[in-house]
């Protein structure tokens, strides 16, 4: 009879021997590139929920040790492969890689397991993958046109206006702002919820009365609590935990708006004549959904459901957060700041020339957005598997190696990797906006590549465009330091990075002090 040690030996060295086999494996998979080892795998929920140590690199290392990993490595692409579990992955800072990787052509895909959260609301864009996100994209690309970005640029302004009368900032000759996230926060929220289902909200959102949930706080909770719905088991729900109830009420809440809204936006596109229909996203991906004559190119609710709420998730929190850092680093660069008031007097001297037209010549307000999304690129990674063998070409210490890939194998687009890769931009660790100057579309990496790159950037160029030109035209923006703080010691306080959903910078205190 074998006794409980034996026992208790015996399961353990199994257990040894089937990971140590399982990481030989993968290590010969990968192709033996150098790089992260760790306990588990950044991506799997442990290494995701614990921090960022030595032992486990967790979601943070990409920001964290985005100056050591690849140089110790000494090339751009990496493995980074668990001892204990999760899966074996490829990571790369190159963007040449890149491309290949996000290229649409069917050889890498989306698996299931990487966009769980998006599928929480129903199947979207950001999730399809083939002649599926082919349908999805095709038919909510036309709400993505001029005249959208137009709207975007108008309702900026518009709520930006609100925010100063309601905050009461319109008398102050200075105001100080302790954390700026909260507002840049709201006024992307309300941004979304106007252009994207044509539903403004007020800036004040009033508290609702006990036991109601209004549309702007079952929005909020929502928005706070992706990752714990996808974590919670159903039956928690049933606990008497009130934030547990609230995030299943707001999520019904929201659902049940959603399903609310469709079918109006439907009845006002079956009575309407051209000339009166709404430009929201969600009526015009109605419209075209609607008038796509061949039945394969339809969306059904689940789906339309799915979209908005993809559109809403992925659209202000990201460009929130660039604002975010964008005012940082004017903060710390005053002179770029006079920079970019110049051109904004240049370009709009009157109120009638705050156009979005005019938008176009502000070259340094982009430069600024942008830079600041490279230093700070909020969807920080894009991670697809190989649904063929094939090879990766520019692999390896002088990015002229072939690395052959296996059906199945992982490959992580590091955006803080590329972004702050010397080779693809010198002296990365500094804010230079010239950099993005003569920038073309297809080299503005922070949104993706090539078709599939992402459908939202010039409506988040817009509203971040316009959210700095109309605060750069009546304040000064400089750092609310601690007292006896140097600039120095702010920027290291305050730019540091952190990851939620996305990735952005913490909170940034600012003042605001009233041009004359
Ligand atoms: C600064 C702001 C933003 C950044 C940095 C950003 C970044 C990205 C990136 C890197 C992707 C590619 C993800 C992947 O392929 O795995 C993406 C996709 C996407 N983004 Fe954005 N985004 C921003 C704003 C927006 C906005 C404002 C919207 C909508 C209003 C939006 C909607 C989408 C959608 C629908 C996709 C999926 C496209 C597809 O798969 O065809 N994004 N975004």
């Amino acid at each position: 009879m074998l006794d409980a040690f034996s026992v208790l030996v015996a399961l353990a060295s199994i257990f040894v021997a089937s990971r140590v086999f399982s990481y030989v494996k993968a290590k010969r998979d990968l192709g033996h590139l150098p790089g992260l080892r760790s306990l588990v795998a950044p991506m799997s929920p442990f290494g995701a929920a614990l921090p960022t140590c030595w032992l486990n690199p967790g979601l943070e290392w990409q920001w964290r040790w985005r100056n050591q990993v690849y140089s110790r490595a000494g090339t751009e692409t990496i493995s980074a492969l668990p001892y204990l579990f999760g899966t074996p992955a490829i990571y790369t800072s190159s963007p040449e890689v890149a491309r290949q990787v996000v290229s649409t052509k069917g050889q890498f895909f989306k698996e299931h397991d990487t966009v769980l959260i998006t599928l929480l609301w129903g199947p979207s864009v950001f999730a399809a993958n083939g002649e599926d996100w082919k349908r999805h994209r095709r038919i909510i690309a036309p709400a993505f046109s001029p005249e959208t970005y137009a709207s975007v640029w108008a309702e900026t302004s518009r709520v930006f206006g609100e925010m100063e009368a309601a905050e009461g900032w319109i008398t102050k000759p200075v105001v100080d702002i302790p954390v700026v996230n909260d507002y840049t926060y709201k006024l992307a929220l309300s941004l979304i919820s106007s252009c994207g289902f044509g539903y403004p909200l007020s800036w004040e959102m009033p508290k609702s009365a006990p036991g109601e949930m209004s549309f702007a706080e079952a929005l909020a909770i929502v928005s706070n609590n992706h990752l714990m719905r996808l974590i919670l088991p159903r039956w928690s729900y049933h606990l008497p935990i009130q934030w547990i109830r609230d995030i299943e009420t707001a999520a019904n809440k929201m659902t049940e708006f959603m399903r609310d809204m469709i079918s109006l936006r439907r009845q006002e596109l079956a009575s309407c004549n051209g000339s009166e229909l709404r430009r929201d996203i969600l009526t015009l991906m109605i419209k075209s959904s609607n008038s796509e004559e061949e039945s394969k190119f339809k969306m059904d609710e689940s789906e339309l459901i799915g979209n908005t709420f993809l559109l809403l998730f992925a659209g202000h929190d990201t460009t929130a957060k660039t604002i975010d850092a964008s005012l940082a680093f004017l903060a710390l660069h005053e002179d770029y700041q006079e920079e970019m008031y110049r051109e904004i007097m240049e370009v709009m001297p009157t109120e009638a020339d705050f156009t979005f037209e005019n938008s176009a010549k502000l070259t340094k307000v982009r430069a600024c957005f942008l830079e600041a999304s490279r230093l700070f690129p909020a969807g920080f990674m894009m991670i697809r598997d190989a649904a063929e063998d094939l090879v990766l070409r520019n692999v390896g210490p002088d990015n002229d190696g072939l690395l052959p890939i296996k059906r199945g194998t992982r490959v992580v687009v590091d955006m803080p990797g590329i972004h702050y890769n010397p080779r693809v931009f010198p002296d990365p660790e500094a804010f230079k906006p010239e950099r993005w100057y003569d920038a073309h579309e297809n080299d503005i990496s922070m949104f993706s590549f090539g078709s599939r790159a992402c459908i939202g950037r010039r409506f988040a160029l817009t509203e971040g465009m316009c959210f700095l030109a109309k605060l750069l035209r009546s304040w000064r923006v400089e750092m609310l330091a601690k007292e006896g703080e140097t600039k120095e010691e702010w920027r290291r306080r305050v730019v540091q990075g952190k990851v939620t959903m996305n990735l952005g910078v913490g909170p940034v205190p600012i003042r605001l002090s009233r041009r004359s």
